[in-house]
């Protein structure tokens, strides 16, 4: 069996033309959405990341409001720069390219945005809105990752859901957006304290893999035909001496699996995507 490849890419690009129209109809009424981004730091990797989501507000007509710090800017720096992009009605969400430099205070940062104003969807307020099943900012991958199966009519509805990771950005929100009345999906949680990681992913329908270990997902791990995701996105450097991108899924889960979301060309740009429907949907409250 060679599995169905559910292509981010494409569903990203139709996402946009969506937004494209919900975009016009702002301007009618004298809006333009804005979205900010914070780039601490030279980093290759989070440079080429933040230019990709400001050639995606282009695409869409969002209006982008950048700032860099170097890489030694101090906490203060970086506190004015989101208390100035707080008071800014010209920016409707903005985000904080992650990591940050080890000397400046993550959590502190991620506190100090206004929460109306969160387009990654991951301010404590917001996790916290998610939990208790409030109006809020959906973390952009977990909505992502939803959004492109039920666009691929993957039912979730009934489905049992492995998630391989528990980390604040991906796995542990998807676990909490899963298990909503309005996915209801049964979810079991993985880590690295799970025992018997094989034992839980070959009884799941659907296996989300975002463990950030490169070929941690292996053909014999998965039930024949199962749904699987790839989260994973770390760089490696090759044979060749080159650094290039690898995901959490073995390349032979490709023969096994009856779907796969496959990395690159799924969750990422799904990603990006959500990230401008957030801004829209910020823009759009008004
Ligand atoms: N505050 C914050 N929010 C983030 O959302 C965030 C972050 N920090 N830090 C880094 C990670 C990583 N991330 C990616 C998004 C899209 C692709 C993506 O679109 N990748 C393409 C390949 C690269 C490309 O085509 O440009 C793909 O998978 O097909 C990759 C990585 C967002 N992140």
């Amino acid at each position: 069996m060679t599995a169905t490849l559910l292509d981010g890419k494409a569903t990203a690009a139709e996402i946009k033309d969506e937004l494209r129209i919900r975009v016009k109809a702002l301007a009618e009424r004298g809006i333009t959405p804005g979205l900010g981004t914070v780039l601490v730091g030279a980093d290759p990797g989070s440079q080429a990341y933040v230019n990709g989501k400001h050639r995606d507000c282009a695409e869409v007509g969002i209006a982008s409001i950048r700032r860099e710090l170097p890489a030694d800017a101090t906490q203060q720096q970086v506190d004015d720069v989101l208390a100035e992009l707080n008071a800014d009605p010209a920016c409707h969400g903005y985000i904080v390219q992650l990591p940050l430099p080890a000397h400046l205070d993550t959590q502190r940062v991620l506190e100090l945005i206004d929460p109306d104003k969160d387009a990654d969807g991951l301010h404590p307020v917001n996790l916290g809105r998610l939990v208790l099943g409030y109006d809020g900012p959906l973390p952009c991958t977990p909505r992502g990752i939803v959004e492109l199966l039920r666009r691929h009519d993957v039912a979730l509805r009934g489905a049992t859901v492995a998630v391989v990771g528990r980390g604040n950005t991906v796995g542990r929100p998807l676990g909490l957006l899963l298990t909503r009345r309005s996915e209801n999906a049964t979810v079991t949680l993985c880590h690295t304290g799970t025992l018997d990681l094989a034992s839980h992913t070959r009884a799941a329908d659907i296996v989300i893999v975002a463990a950030g270990v490169p070929g941690l997902l292996t053909a014999d791990m998965i039930n024949p035909g199962a749904v699987v995701v790839d989260v994973g996105i770390t760089r490696v450097i090759g044979a060749d001496g080159k650094g290039r991108y690898t995901g959490d899924v073995d390349p032979e889960v490709a023969e096994t699996a009856g779907a796969l979301v496959p990395m690159p060309g799924g969750v990422g740009p799904m990603t990006r995507a959500m990230l401008l429907t957030n801004v829209v949907e910020r823009a759009e409250r008004g």
